[in-house]
């Protein structure tokens, strides 16, 4: 029987790259997420979402980017370093997100960053639905000035980074998923 839509959504899950198997997807996955991420809803068309990929000799650019402001935040630390490395090498592509401010002003920011949240949950439910492994990660640096720049938009204008998409093949059991509560305790009804 065809998994519903709300099933995909249940099973949505986020799997860190330590239990990705290292393999390199094909683009072709990485471009139906994209495709799914470009049909998320936005006030007044301003398709905010960016993203710069990184995969393949491009990852080593990542690993030094992520260190260089991790050394800027904690210092040298060889530890870290080697955390930042093995999550980048296990993955086999990484989806750098951001929000590109547009130019009309009545667009409030938390607009456009909700908007591209819906893009990343979109291509989130593409990675999962195929059973990959896909991980957003913030972490401290996820939102800052110094990545936006380095990733080619301009904080300055109100453009920000919003983390990374980590996606990797997952050959493991599928995790269960855990709520904290049930909906019933985040919503309540007004029949008048
Ligand atoms: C905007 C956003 C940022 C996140 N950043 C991090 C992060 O920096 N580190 C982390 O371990 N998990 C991060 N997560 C993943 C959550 O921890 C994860 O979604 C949560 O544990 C629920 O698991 P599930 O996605 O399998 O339902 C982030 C999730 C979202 C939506």
């Amino acid at each position: 029987m065809e998994k519903s839509i709300t099933t995909y959504i249940e099973q949505r899950r986020t799997i860190k790259p330590d239990k990705y198997t290292g393999a390199t997807l094909d683009d072709q996955v990485i471009r139906e997420m994209l495709e799914a991420a470009n049909w998320a809803p936005t006030h007044g068309y301003t398709e905010p979402w960016r993203f710069v990929i990184f995969t393949e000799e491009g990852k080593e650019e990542l690993i030094q980017l992520l260190y260089k402001l991790d050394v800027a935040e904690h210092g040298e630390n060889e530890v870290r370093y080697a955390k930042i490395r093995a999550r980048v090498e296990r993955s086999s592509h990484i989806i750098a997100i951001g929000m590109r401010r547009g130019e009309n002003p009545k667009i409030p920011f938390i607009e456009e960053a909700q908007a591209v949240a819906a893009a990343v949950q979109n291509m989130w439910l593409v990675a999962s639905g195929k059973g990959l492994g896909a991980y957003w990660s913030t972490g401290s640096v996820g939102y800052s000035n110094e990545l936006t720049d380095a990733l080619g938009w301009d904080s300055s204008r109100g453009d920000s980074a919003m983390g990374f998409l980590y996606v990797g093949e997952y050959k493991g059991e599928w995790p269960q998923g855990r709520r904290i509560s049930g909906y019933t305790d985040k919503v309540r009804w007004n029949r008048g």
